[in-house]
């Protein structure tokens, strides 16, 4: 049988993490080994002809479920009819640029994004926002999408929750495939917290085995959070290959589900559950099914990791009313 191909939308595709993420999308790797899909890559002008290169090198892969790529400048015809949106594109922060500064102009690139994807793109469209700040971004994104189910915009945490649970496999020497239930809460920022109060290790409790509340706060919380800070010190430049790994990972567990007893950790608009202000575009434990996901409901939340939920989701909140003054939301 011929599957009608999927549309998938990339935006800032001529970047590090694009260059990562575009090869993997096209070889089956997002959606599924038997998924054809078609490539919208978004840029800016200046972005274009790095783009097309880009392009040229997907053509000289002969990838079977590559059905073709189109390049724009154009957020409406990018995203016209996508089932699938990646915005990876945004403003990094520049010497001189103040938080406010930063927000203002994503602002200028996430609401018409949100637009136009309100607009253009298919009934079922499922957006990642990768660019940072990626939950704030996904809010404003959101919020110029009224008539897009506000569940289809979700933000990037998965990198966070891959980070952790890599260190809590180092720390205890178990394999990576043995932990379960690991959650990033909050903000894709150095005030997220990765909470190993509910997640196991080959079926035993994971904070119970690794029994040092010491490691845990000074040792393992910092060294997720501040993952990325330190992959620029030593690299020389952002996460890329991480970055566009987890994306695929994040995508790949929303359309196809996470396995039985798992879950995962998504940037996911709040209903309020463990009161995260509604609205919020905040890091949950989730299960995804059928397409669909559902924040894990009734987690027994102890002292040490309300504070640090708390803490980042005062961050968001904070974030939330700065681009609301703006404007943007
Ligand atoms: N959520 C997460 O876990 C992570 C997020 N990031 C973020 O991802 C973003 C991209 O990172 P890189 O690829 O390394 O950056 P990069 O600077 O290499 O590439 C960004 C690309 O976006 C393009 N762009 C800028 N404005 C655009 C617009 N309005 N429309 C379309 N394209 C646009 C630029 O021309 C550039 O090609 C950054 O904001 C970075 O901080 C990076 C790592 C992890
Ligand atoms: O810190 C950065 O700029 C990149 C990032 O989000 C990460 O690696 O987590």
């Amino acid at each position: 049988m011929t599957r009608t191909p999927v549309n998938v939308t990339v935006t800032g595709a001529a970047g590090q993490i694009g260059y990562a993420l575009l090869f993997r999308i096209a070889s089956g790797h997002l959606l599924g080994s038997d998924v054809p899909v078609k490539l919208r890559l978004l840029e800016i002008p200046q972005g274009l002809k790095a783009a097309e290169g880009t392009a040229m090198e997907l053509d000289d892969c002969a990838f079977p479920l590559l059905r073709g790529i189109e390049i724009t400048d154009d957020p409406d015809v990018a995203f016209d009819g996508a089932n699938v949106a990646l915005l990876v594109g945004a403003r990094p922060r520049t010497k001189g640029m103040e938080r406010g500064d930063l927000l203002a102009a994503n602002g200028g690139i996430f609401k018409p994004q949100g637009k136009a994807i309100n607009d253009h793109a298919a009934d079922d469209i499922k957006v990642l926002v990768v660019g940072n700040p990626a939950n704030t971004n996904a809010l404003i994104a959101r919020s110029a999408a009224p008539d897009v189910p506000a569940e289809r915009f979700t933000a990037m945490t998965r990198l966070d929750h891959n980070r952790a649970i890599s260190q809590l496999a180092a720390k205890t020497g178990a394999a990576v495939s043995d932990i379960k239930r690991l959650t990033i809460w909050g903000n894709h920022s150095a005030t997220q917290y990765p909470d190993i109060f509910h997640a196991e290790i080959a079926g035993k409790n994971a904070a119970e085995t690794v029994n040092d509340e010491t490691w845990l706060a000074d040792t393992f919380i910092p060294t997720v959070a501040k993952r990325g800070a330190a992959i620029i010190e030593a690299r020389g430049a952002s996460s890329a290959a991480s970055a566009a790994n987890a994306a695929i990972d994040h995508v790949y567990t929303w359309v196809n589900g996470t396995a039985e007893g798992d879950w995962t950790s998504m940037g996911v608009v709040s209903d309020g559950s463990y009161g995260v202000a509604e609205g919020l575009i905040s890091s949950f434990p989730v299960t995804t099914k059928g397409g669909a996901y559902e924040i894990v409901q009734g987690l027994e939340i102890n002292d040490f990791s309300r504070t640090r939920i708390d803490a980042s989701v005062k961050e968001l909140a904070d974030e939330r009313d700065a681009v609301r003054e703006l404007g943007l939301i």
